[in-house]
Order: C-alpha cells, then structure tokens, then sequence
C-alpha cells in the first residue's frame, strides 16, 4: 500500500499564485545530462493570472491562460512563458475587471453602465469564454490552445504568440468541444462536443478534422460531423471531457454530471451565474456507454451498455480484442461533480482542511470495462465476457440492457491516478500495457506513477515538497516493437516552492522511473493542466 505523503507546509498553495509572463525565454541549470535524442519542446497550458481589478477569480479552470515552453536543445534548455491575449485576457487587462464570464466566475458589471444598458447588454447573451487555458494540440500543421467552448486559439509555438481566435461554429455543428481530441497516424483529428445550438438537435457530436492540405488550405473548412449519438436526457445533456477511440470505433462515456440547458441557454449571465450553476446531477441514470463505428460511421443503438454512477474526465486507452472493446479509465465515483472539489479557495487550504474536504468528494478509481460487440441472441444473465485477462464483466438483462462491471486496475483512499497518458503514437487505440499519472493526494498532485494495466503493478516517483504535472510520454527514437513501449522519458513540470530555483523540468526513464535529468528554473511555474511534445 503506497505510504501516506503529508503536506503539513501547505507548499502546494504556491502553483495556484498568479505569476508574471517572460519577455523572453531564460536559461535553465540542468542537472544530470539530458537524452541526446531528446530535442525539441515542451508545451504546457494552464491558468496563470488568478485575480483580476483586485477581484478573485474563484475556480480552478478560471485562471488566465498561460502558455509554457521548455525548449530542449544540445543538452540545454531554456524556458518561456506568456499569456494568451484572448478576448477575455485583453478586456479584463483593459477595465481592470472580469468581463467574460468564466467557468465559475460571473463577470463583474460594467461600472459605467445603467442598470437599463446592462439588463440589454445581458439579453443580447452570454459572451462564451475563449480562456483557453487547458491544452494544446495541433490541427493540420497550426497549433491551438484551447479550453472546452466553441472557441480555440491559434498561437505561435516558438514566440508564444497569439495569432487568432476561431469560432468552431462557423465550421462544425457543435457548441464546444473536448480538449482531449484523438489524432490519428495521419494527422487527422476527432474530437466530441455538445451539440444543443443548432437545429435544436440535443445530442453529442463526434467530428472529423482532416489533416495539413497539400494546397495549404485551412483543414477546418473541410471538417464535418461524422456521427451524432443521442442524449439519454434530451434537455440535459451531459458534460464531455474525453472519449475513446479504437481502429474502428467511438466509446462515448455518457456520465450522470448534466448540463441544465435551461440555465445554460438562457441569459444567465444576467443572474450573474457561472458555467459551474448549470450543471446538476442526474441520480437515477447512472453511467452509459455508447459505441459508434468509425467507417462508416454508424452509432450502434442496440448496444445499450449501462453501469453504476461515476464522474469520468479521462480516458486512457480503448482497444479491440476477440470482439471486446476494452475500455480503460480513470473514474470517480458517485454523481457528484468532482469540480464542486476544485474551487481555488479548496485547493489553497491548509493540509488539514484539504484532506478532511476530500473524505466527502467522489472517490477515485482506476476501471476497466469490457463492452461485447455481439450483443443479440446471446444468453441472459451470462457474464459474455471471455478474455482470460480480464474479471470485467457484462451481462444482457430482460430489458435488452448489458450492464458492466469493471475490473480495478488501481484504487487508492483518495489517491487518485489522474491525468494519464500512454505511449500515444504506438499504442493509442491498441492493446498496451503501461500508463503513466499523474497522483492526486486528496486532488494535490504530489507523484508521478507508472501503471502496468496487466500486471497492475505501480511505480512512483516522489520527492518532498515536490508538487509536479501531468507526465508526459516521448518515446525514444526507434523503439517500435511492442516489448519496447516504455523506451523513452516522461517529462514533467514540477514546482518545489522552498528551492533556491522552486520549479524544475523533470525528466525521468519511462521504464524504471529513475531520474535522468531535471532543469531548474529561477521561477515559479503555476499548475500546468495538459500539453503536448514537439518534436524537432
Ligand atoms: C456548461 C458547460 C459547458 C461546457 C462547454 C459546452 O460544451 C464546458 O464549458 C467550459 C467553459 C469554461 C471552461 C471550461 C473548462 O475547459 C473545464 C475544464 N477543462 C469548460
């Protein structure tokens, strides 16, 4: 059982600090000698500004988009940041207060209007928030930061620039998408968004981006949604943060945490209210898994799978196997909105209100469910799953319903193993056997854990007063066969507030978790959410 890490100093307050953006990239002090394959650049998004004209911004999702660069380069590095000149950025910068509403902070009234122009200036709708604080990834050959609204931000990945904001409705039917899309070998992207503007069809749809065009032309003129899969509430739909994706389907992970449109659509930003105020639990529904086929793309509405109630935010891999479809998770269980548990004031208490906070939130847990691909004439009350590797189960009821229940891969009393990657470009969509976290300690990133999904062995790594993020995979060049998917490094920023240097880029061996290297910094670098590798 992994011992218990306490943080009595309460350092991890530190990543949840506003911070100054850089005029330009400064060096870092390395330690140990840096991979000489490993050259190009780390890119992170978080929130970095955390009050604005003297006033809070309340959730952790809030925060002024900051973008990160560890540039790595003949065994040096430097590291860069700015922050995104959304319209959001550049209009609380300009009145000194919080214009666009965020995910759970309400813009503050314009001083200088009437309470007659504000009532109209509300009625014209809420200006949706284009804060895109939370990844970065590319579409063709541009690089886009992005948050969960129909707003992505096109920015320069070497000066950290903003170049533009593009309004996904003009191109696709959707009201937002997820910022975990998938990208397959080809550079094609898919992505998942609630679809509740347009033609009032209530439902949720998986869109095709494809990849760079040989005449250069812009790629999401030519993208299109592929397949539509329906809302198991019409009006309330549920919120998406990732789905799974194999050679030939979609999993889509349908979870009891619901969007009220009536509050989402309505001129809520009148009542003052926030992102977070429209969203309510459904306490009957529990979990539903839809499936759809790639090509064609087909949504597959007699594969009713259902299970108990769990929050669920990240995927970690989905594969095909003998007629299953494994579908690996990080889950939180229960109905209640695991971010009712991430408002900064929560995250900023002292250690011990921190865990007492955590004993009462949804409990985190590792899952992996098995979905059968035949479901007709088959037995009723039979466990159909037949891998030998797997004590997941899933069974057909009377009513033409298959209820799931997982396997556990990794449970911890409020340790959660979170923000998980894979060796992506190798093993996304198929059979793998690690994953690698990040490790909420009473949601405080203290760890970096490696996961053998097979096995269910764990590796950490920790150090004291260490606080790191989301780690990321860059396999070393050339492993390609199977037995090599852990070659390579895992990256990760890691804030250590009492340091002489309090932040450091981590570079550990993916195979063993030992240090390789790590590049100081004479800054503190606030809470980096998710981000991507460059290659050279
Ligand atoms: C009522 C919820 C609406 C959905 C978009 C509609 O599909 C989520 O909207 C936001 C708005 C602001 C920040 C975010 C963050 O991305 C969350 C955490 N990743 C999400």
């Amino acid at each position: 059982m992994t011992s218990q890490i306490n943080h009595p100093a309460a350092g991890y307050r530190k990543i949840f600090d506003s911070v100054e953006e850089l005029n330009e990239a400064i060096p870092a002090e390395v330690i140990g000698t840096i991979p000489s394959w490993l050259g190009g650049s780390v890119l992170r998004m978080g929130p970095g500004l955390f009050e604005v004209g003297g006033e809070p911004l309340n959730h952790l999702f809030d925060g002024q988009a900051l973008i990160h660069k560890f540039d790595l380069k003949d065994g040096g590095v430097t590291y860069h940041r700015r922050f995104l000149r959304s319209d959001a950025y550049v209009r609380a910068m300009t009145e000194n207060r919080v214009v666009i509403t965020e995910f759970g902070t309400a813009a503050f009234p314009d001083p200088c209007k009437n309470v007659f122009s504000r009532f109209f200036t509300y009625f014209k709708g809420i200006e949706v928030t284009d804060n895109c604080s939370v990844n970065i990834y590319t579409i063709g050959e541009d690089f886009y930061a992005v948050t969960e609204s129909n707003y992505i931000t096109k920015v320069d990945p070497d000066s950290l620039e903003t170049l533009k904001k593009v309004d996904l409705c003009k191109y696709l039917s959707v009201n937002g998408v997820t910022a975990h899309p998938h990208t397959d070998t080809d550079g094609t992207v898919y992505n998942i968004g609630n679809c509740f503007g347009k033609n009032m069809s209530l439902a949720y749809n998986i869109v095709k981006i494809p990849p760079a065009q040989k005449d250069k032309s812009e790629p999401l003129e030519k993208s299109k949604v592929l397949v539509q899969l329906p809302s198991s509430e019409r009006l309330k739909p549920s919120y998406i943060h990732s789905f799974g994706m194999t050679d030939n389907y979609f999993v889509f992970v349908e979870q009891p945490v619901k969007i009220n449109l009536f509050k989402f659509l309505s001129a809520w930003a009148f009542t003052g209210a926030t992102y977070m105020d429209c969203f309510e639990s459904n306490y009957s529904m529990g979990t539903w898994f839809h499936l759809a086929t790639k090509d064609p793309p087909d949504y597959l509405n007699s594969h009713r799978f259902r299970t108990s109630a769990f929050n669920i935010f990240h995927h970690i891999n989905t594969y095909e196997d003998q007629g299953f479809i494994v579908v690996d998770l990080c889950t939180w269980k229960g109905h209640e909105f695991v971010y009712n548990y991430l408002y900064l004031a929560n995250l900023r208490q002292e250690w011990e209100e921190v865990k007492k906070a955590a004993v009462n939130a949804p409990q985190p847990e590792v899952r992996r469910y098995v979905l059968p691909l035949d479901v007709h004439r088959v037995e009723q009350g039979k466990n159909l799953v037949s891998l030998s590797y797997t004590t997941a189960t899933a069974v057909l009821h009377p009513d033409g319903t298959v209820w799931l229940e997982p396997e556990v891969l990794f449970s911890g009393p409020r340790l959660a193993f979170e923000f998980p990657q894979i060796n992506y470009s190798q093993r996304s969509g198929k059979k793998y056997s690690f994953a690698y976290g990040l490790g909420l300690n009473h949601f405080i990133p203290d760890r970096i854990v490696k996961l053998n999904v097979q096995s269910k062995e764990t590796l950490t790594w920790q150090e004291d007063e260490c606080y790191p993020s989301e780690p990321m995979f860059v396999a070393k060049p050339g492993a390609t066969e199977e037995e090599e998917e852990d070659e390579g490094v895992l990256l990760s920023v890691v804030v250590k507030p009492g340091a002489q240097r309090p932040a450091f880029l981590l570079i550990l061996d993916a195979v063993d978790l030992k240090e390789i290297a790590r590049a100081e910094v004479d800054a503190i670098v606030p809470v980096t959410l998710h981000g991507m590798y460059r290659h050279p």
